[in-house]
This record gives C-alpha cells, sequence and structure tokens, in this order.
C-alpha cells in the first residue's frame, strides 16, 4: 500500500479536487491511504476567526460567513443540489455555530483545536464524496480516533503505541475494499477531544500512517516540481534536487524549509520508507525522491528563509552573568510556552534567542519573563539559513539588509537579518 498526502494548494478548488481524483484513479497501486489537509488558505481563515471569537470581536461572524461560503462555492462545482455532501458540510460547520454562539470560557491552544481543526473535517468529507462520485470506492476515516496525542493543544504529542495498534488493528481491512481518505493534521486526546499536530502538520500525519501500515512509499503532491534548492516564491533560478538522503531533508526542514514538514521525516527513514515529493499538476514527473541514500554532493547551496522572526536579548535584572540556573528557567519557560528556538547566542550578561512570532506564545513568555529577567527584542525580522555556502553567494543574499546575529559552521551559515 501506499500514502498519498495532498495539501491545501492542491485541494483549493474544484478543478484542484478534480484533479487529485484522476491522480487517484491513475495510480497503479489500488490500496491507497490518502491524508488531505484544509483546502487552499482555510486554516488561516479559521486561526482569524478563532481570535476574533476569543476576542469576541463582531468581524467573527462575517469571517465564518466567508469559510462557509468558499466550500459551499466549491460543492456546488462538484455535486449537483441535494446531494447528501450538504447536510454533512452544513453538520460539521454547525460545530463552529455552537462553539461560537456561548462566550469563550477555555484555554486559548483548546478553543483553537477545536475550531480550526474544522478545515480538515469538511475537506476530507468533500474529497471523499467526489471520488465515491467518480466511481473509486472511498471510505471517510475518522484520524482522531487512530492518532492518538496527549493533550497538548496545538501541538499534540503522538502516543505512538496506542496509534500504531489502533491503526494497525483497522486500516488493513478499510484498504481491502478501496482508498481511504482521512484527515491530515489532526489527532486527538484519551477524553475524545481534538488536537492539532503543529502547523502543516499534515505531511506528518501521512509519515505516521506509513509507519504504522508499513508502506511502500509516501507521495506528497505539491505546487512545486519537487524540493528545490530555495523557495520558488522568494527566489528565481531554483534548482531541483532529483533525490536527497533523509538526513540532508531532515536538516532542511529542521532549519525552515516549508515544503515538508519537520517531524516527517524520521518515522520514515526509521522505517526505510522512501517519501516522494511531486507536482500535482504533472504527476508523471518524477519529483524529488528521498531515501537513505550515501553523500550527495551539493553544487547548488539550499537556502532557507524564515520569515516572522522575532530576536529577543534576556539579562538579568542587576546584568550579572547569565548562570547555568538562568538558563535551566529561560529554557523551562520556552518548554513551557512551546516556543521552538530556531537559533540561540549566549554572552556574559545576556542570552539571545530567534524564534517564530506567535502573538499568544509571545506574550505569556515575556510576562513570565519579566518577573525574573530585562527583556529587550525585534520582530519582523528574517531568519536566513544557507548549506553547503558559498562566500559570493552570502554577499548576495544580505546586499541591503542588516546583519543583527550570524553563527557560522562548516556547512552551515545563519544569519538574522533586518
Ligand atoms: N526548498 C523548497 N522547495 C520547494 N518548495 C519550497 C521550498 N521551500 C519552500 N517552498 C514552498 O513550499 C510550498 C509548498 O508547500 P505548502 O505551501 O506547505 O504546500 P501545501 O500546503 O499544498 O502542502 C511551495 O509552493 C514553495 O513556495
Ligand atoms: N491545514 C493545516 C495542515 C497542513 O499541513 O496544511 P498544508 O498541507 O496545506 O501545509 C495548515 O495549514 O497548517
Amino acid at each position: 500500500m501506499q500514502v498519498f498526502k495532498f495539501g491545501g494548494a492542491s485541494v483549493k478548488d474544484a478543478p484542484g479536487i478534480v484533479n487529485l481524483s484522476e491522480i487517484v484513479r491513475n495510480s497503479p497501486d489500488k490500496q491507497l491511504l490518502i491524508v488531505v489537509s484544509a483546502m487552499g488558505k482555510t486554516t488561516n481563515a479559521l486561526e482569524k476567526l478563532t481570535r476574533a471569537y476569543v476576542e469576541q470581536n463582531d468581524e467573527m461572524h462575517s469571517l465564518f460567513d466567508e469559510i462557509k461560503q468558499y466550500h459551499y462555492d466549491i460543492l456546488h462545482q462538484l455535486f449537483e443540489p441535494g446531494h447528501p455532501i450538504f447536510d454533512e458540510i452544513a453538520n460539521t460547520f454547525v460545530e463552529i455555530e455552537w462553539t461560537i454562539e456561548d462566550e469563550p470560557q477555555d484555554e486559548f491552544d483548546f478553543i483553537y483545536d477545536q475550531i480550526v481543526s474544522i478545515g480538515e473535517m469538511v475537506s476530507t468529507r468533500i474529497v471523499n464524496a467526489y471520488l465515491n462520485k467518480t466511481g473509486a470506492s472511498s471510505q471517510w476515516l475518522d484520524v482522531r480516533g487512530y492518532i492518538h496525542t496527549d493533550n497538548t493543544y496545538r501541538e499534540g504529542k503522538v502516543d505512538w503505541p496506542k496509534t500504531t495498534k489502533s491503526i494497525q488493528h483497522d486500516v488493513p481491512a478499510l484498504l481491502q475494499k478501496g482508498v481511504v481518505v482521512t484527515p491530515g493534521f489532526l489527532g486527538g486526546t484519551s477524553e475524545n477531544f481534538t488536537t492539532t499536530l503543529g502547523r502543516e502538520g499534515s505531511d506528518y500525519t501521512a509519515s505516521i500512517f506509513a509507519a504504522c501500515l508499513n508502506a511502500q512509499s509516501v507521495t506528497i503532491w505539491k505546487d512545486v516540481p519537487g524540493v528545490l534548492n530555495a523557495d520558488p516564491k522568494l527566489f528565481t533560478d531554483t534548482v531541483k534536487y532529483d533525490q536527497l538522503s533523509y538526513a540532508e531533508a531532515i536538516e532542511m526542514t529542521y532549519y525552515g524549509a516549508s515544503v515538508i514538514h519537520p517531524k516527517t521525516i524520521k518515522p520514515l527513514q526509521n522505517a526505510k520508507i522512501p517519501l516522494l515529493v511531486k507536482p500535482f499538476m504533472h504527476p508523471d514527473e518524477p519529483g524529488t525522491i528521498i531515501t537513505e541514500t550515501d553523500f550527495i554532493t551539493f553544487n547548488t547551496p539550499v537556502i532557507i528563509v524564515k520569515q516572522n522572526q522575532v530576536l529577543l536579548s534576556i539579562s538579568t535584572k542587576d546584568y550579572s552573568f547569565i548562570s547555568e540556573e538562568h538558563l535551566s528557567d529561560i529554557f523551562g519557560l520556552f518548554a513551557k510556552t512551546h516556543i521552538k528556538l530556531n537559533i540561540m547566542q549566549a554572552s556574559a550578561v545576556s542570552f539571545t534567542v530567534c524564534f517564530d512570532d506567535d502573538t499568544e506564545r509571545f506574550e505569556k513568555l515575556t510576562t513570565a519573563l519579566k518577573q525574573n529577567f530585562s527583556i529587550k527584542y525585534n520582530n519582523q525580522l528574517s531568519l536566513i539559513t544557507v548549506r553547503h555556502y558559498k562566500t559570493d553567494l552570502l554577499k548576495q543574499l544580505t546586499t541591503d539588509k542588516t546583519i543583527l546575529l550570524e553563527q557560522i559552521s562548516r556547512n552551515t551559515v545563519q544569519m538574522v537579518v533586518k
């Protein structure tokens, strides 16, 4: 069996869903588990709705109407009026209606997961119904009963033994009957609440199913020809890698190459399952294959740009040395607020870190830090990472920019720039 993952870009409109169904129909392997993300930019829209609801901003009703309208427009292009999918989708959206009717009582992260998860719940039901309409025998699987997580909302930690047992118990038999469509990005707690696995986590969902089912391969279908040396939205003249090692892919995604979620590779590497990154508009092209392979020479440096970064410097209030005890307290606060450090640097009297900006998490962190430390920060920065770098390229990348922090190792350069 194989696992296919279709991200938001591949299902952003009705032709995208028709294209997905053709890729599925043309697949020589009929035992397919299909992981699908929310359509287009729905997750961003649902995040906005969550914030508006938590702030009790009147905008929330118009934001919700826009999300519904976008999905109903797609439904009308794919199905005749009266098809049962219309009621199914209406019933799924009702869950948000019920939530936003009442004033918010719970923690932000919990509310976020209950609302944002609806994106994948509707997209997968639509894809499943369309596959059935076009003659594929497709079944919808509620991933929340199979990927078991703890209750770290917005960053659910997978309980692997329980998840493996559930998936192995039911999914092979379902695959005997046809394709299985399931939401990416979501998990469920032991109390049956919905969790999410972290933004862009559907790739990870595909990798979890593949590892548990010992799949032949995982294919993630993208709007790019494969893994490139840089994001084509930011750079021209990008070069595609035909082949990458798991190790290089782990490094690239760790530093922020957003084409693959960083947690995706490890389970596949452990189970020796190849990961293919292929263009959904040209399914016959080979894309990039990621496997266990010997060292590949990199003639083209890998450039990774992470935008919307914060650079935060932490000092003791009396400007005494930053001791190990201080660092232990500081790291504890980062762990508690679920902020991942992209780069860190210590001096005698300060500790400087760079991380992704996230309003709620940043506020929690700085409120806690200010009790014992002084802080200074800059935001709206970029973190540029270059692997297998060449000096002239670094100059080119930083022309007209101010470098606020730089770290250089044998293979990798990282620069925080304004
Ligand atoms: N090294 C890279 N190679 C290819 N694409 C990249 C790379 N780095 C960033 N990207 C971006 O990743 C995008 C595809 O990922 P993403 O937007 O998450 O797709 P989806 O949501 O459909 O899964 C591309 O459109 C491209 O802009
Ligand atoms: N919809 C979620 C999960 C995901 O993985 O999406 P995509 O495959 O479109 O990156 C998000 O946008 O974060």
